[in-house]
């Protein structure tokens, strides 16, 4: 008998999952069936990989039970980075000195993110008829996906791109978004907006598809109140005719410290700021009263009351709100020309790249948890619609990174790349140290004073030569993070620990207009700061109404079951549910004002000792 080839455990993997797809009847045989639909998924995104380049699969979730969508049709789909590339970044962070880099240098212009010459479009869906078959359709799609990408790779050599989105199926869904929807809430984090507004996505709804745009500058918390204005004025004069609305879905939240897990809650109160208020107005400019909108009107007074009567919900708002949960029945063939406000009902379409707050802007709009929030990106794997009131329906859409030309480090402090799946996650920690003081803020000490002067605290760390690597071993030794093996600092995992920092908004890297350094006394002097600190919540005194804990929140509360979440470890890692009590940072050089200074009200100093 012949000797049995070795045999690889990825291999033995493979053979195995190819093995229940066959049990479960997956065979990609006749397209009008569930499981057909699934293998498509597959099969097309895998097409569109090997013709193009190499695809890292990003957020791979256990396979779906029969019958069930499956979750990893729509996960992120990244360009490959060369084991050269990771090794080179690694060696950079271990011996490049970080520079702290004045507030200048954190100033970026949509040019400089999206540069018109460089030619950076997105996949559009080719035209198509209802004579095609639904099989030359999504031939169709794929040829044309494939000739957008090539033409993208043509106009800009290898490697200077930053990651988007190679998921053909994720862009179908927006492409079906955009279709369905009369209006689009395109949605932004304010600390980075420019990263997350593609001028072409913008021009091609306004013009193409002549539908309106309306821009949400997302997270306001996290951003001091005179950027925020300063960034809405920027967006506005780039864009004129856009609708800009500032929101935040955690007004009156705050971390009272750094390391804080739950934020400390304070009743969403919407009756005094703008919030779901600005977007029914926004819509309301755009229908111009081609759509009853009362009942929205309505159901925000409704639940402001609700909420001044502490917190007791009503209960027919339960009632307005229908859940439509889509299948794939709903992804086919729909005239784009659609007519608007059909049946007189406005249909929102919610935008935008990934962990921006989408899910948690229309858990806002219904004023309770009806979609699955996650620190995680790309946790919202397909569309789904549901009904504000009779006559408003809203439309969530997977995240979607489009083409760029940014620092991949400062893409994933933005926060679109699961952290926990980082190859290299040192040289992001270097782009945050040279921008926030995050030594400082953190308390760290330096790596080489640990052995030479254990008697001495902190006292000296700041004034010495730090490089990524350092702040990772002294953040690593401070929060006692060990490998299980070896029982040496765990840099990998400190790493990642300082990089949810960031993004949750705990260590404060906010990009900056052009020109706000000159402009800064007039921004911090604009007559709309009252309204910007109103929507953020922080007019009322810390002890009011505080206390309450948003224990739901990183648990990720969800309205699906628990075995169809997320398992990312992004969202529970660290145990860091202590409360420290480390300062929260204060931007460097800046000048001491009511909104630099201890911005989010998180900063204890008698608890930074
Ligand atoms: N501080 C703050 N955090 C927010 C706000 N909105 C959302 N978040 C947080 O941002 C993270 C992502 O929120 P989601 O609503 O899931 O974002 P999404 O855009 O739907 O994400 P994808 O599913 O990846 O597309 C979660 O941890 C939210 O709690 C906000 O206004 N302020």
């Amino acid at each position: 008998m012949p000797r049995k080839k070795p045999f690889s455990t990825k291999q033995k993997k493979k053979q195995l999952q190819g093995k229940r797809e066959r049990k479960r009847g997956d065979t990609g045989s006749g397209p009008s069936s569930r499981n057909a639909s699934l293998e498509r998924g597959e099969r097309q995104s895998d097409t569109s990989d090997s013709e193009t380049t190499d695809v890292r699969k990003i957020n791979q979730q256990p396979f779906a039970r029969e019958g069930r969508y499956d979750p990893n049709r729509f996960r992120l789909h990244f360009e490959k980075e060369s084991k050269e590339e990771v090794e080179k970044r690694k060696k950079v962070a271990r011996e490049k000195v970080l520079k702290p880099l004045s507030g200048k240098e954190d100033e970026i212009s949509i040019d400089d993110v999206f540069p018109p010459e460089k030619g950076l479009g997105f996949p559009r869906r080719p035209p198509w008829s209802y004579e095609m078959t639904r099989e030359n359709l999504l031939k169709r799609e794929e040829k044309s996906y494939r000739e957008h990408l090539d033409d993208l790779h043509s106009r800009n050599p290898e490697g200077s791109l930053s990651h988007f989105e190679h998921n053909l199926e994720t862009w179908r869904q927006l492409w079906r978004v955009l279709e369905m929807s009369d209006v689009i809430l395109l949605i932004v984090d304010i600390r980075h907006p420019v990263l997350q507004f593609p001028p072409s996505l913008y021009n091609y709804i306004t013009g193409e598809l002549g539908k309106q745009v309306v821009l949400v500058l997302n997270k306001a918390d996290l951003c001091p109140p005179p950027l925020v204005i300063a960034w809405k004025h920027y967006m506005t004069s780039q864009f004129p005719h856009l609708q800009i609305v500032c929101f935040t879905s955690h007004p009156g939240e705050a971390y009272s410290t750094v390391l804080q897990k739950k934020r400390m809650r304070k009743k969403a109160d919407w009756s005094h700021a703008g919030g779901p208020l600005d977007i029914l107005k926004a819509c309301q400019e755009i229908t111009a009263g081609k759509v009853d909108l009362s009942s929205w009107e309505q159901k925000i007074r409704r639940d402001a009351g609700a909420e001044q009567m502490d917190g007791e919900r009503l209960d027919d708002g339960l009632e307005t709100v229908l859940v439509e949960h889509q299948t794939d029945i709903a992804m086919e063939m729909n005239s784009p020309s659609q007519e608007l406000y059909k049946d007189g009902v406005l249909t929102i379409g919610c935008i935008g790249f990934p962990n921006v707050g989408k899910s948690s802007v229309i858990n806002s709009l219904v004023a309770r948890k009806v979609v699955s929030v996650s620190r995680t990106p790309g946790h919202t794997k397909y569309f789904q619609t549901y009904y504000l009131t009779p006559t408003v329906k809203l439309c969530d859409c997977p995240g979607l990174v489009f083409p760029s030309i940014v620092d991949k480090q400062l893409q994933i402090l933005a926060g679109i790349y699961p952290v926990s799946q980082l190859q290299e996650p040192y040289s992001s920690v270097g782009y945050l140290c040279e921008r926030t003081p995050t030594y400082s803020v953190l308390k760290l000490k330096h790596p080489s004073l640990v052995d030479s002067k254990p008697h001495l605290g902190i006292q000296g760390s700041e004034d010495m030569n730090w490089t990524a690597w350092d702040v990772c071993e002294a953040w690593a030794e401070r929060r006692g993070y060990k490998t299980a093996k070896a029982a040496r600092l765990d840099v990998y995992r400190a790493a990642n620990s300082l990089l949810r920092l960031a993004i949750d908004g705990r260590l404060c890297l906010c990009l900056r207009p052009p020109g706000y350094s000159c402009l800064r006394e007039h921004w911090e002097n604009h007559p709309d700061l009252p309204e910007i600190i109103a929507l953020q919540g922080r007019t009322t005194t810390k002890e009011e109404g505080m206390g309450e804990r948003d224990d739901e929140e990183d648990g990720e509360s969800s309205t699906e079951p628990e075995d169809e979440r997320d398992r990312d470890a992004d969202d529970d890692e660290d145990g860091d549910d202590e409360d420290e009590g480390f300062a929260h940072p204060k931007p460097k050089e800046e000048k001491p004002s009511g909104f630099t200074v201890n911005m989010f009200n998180v900063l204890r100093e008698n608890e930074c000792e």
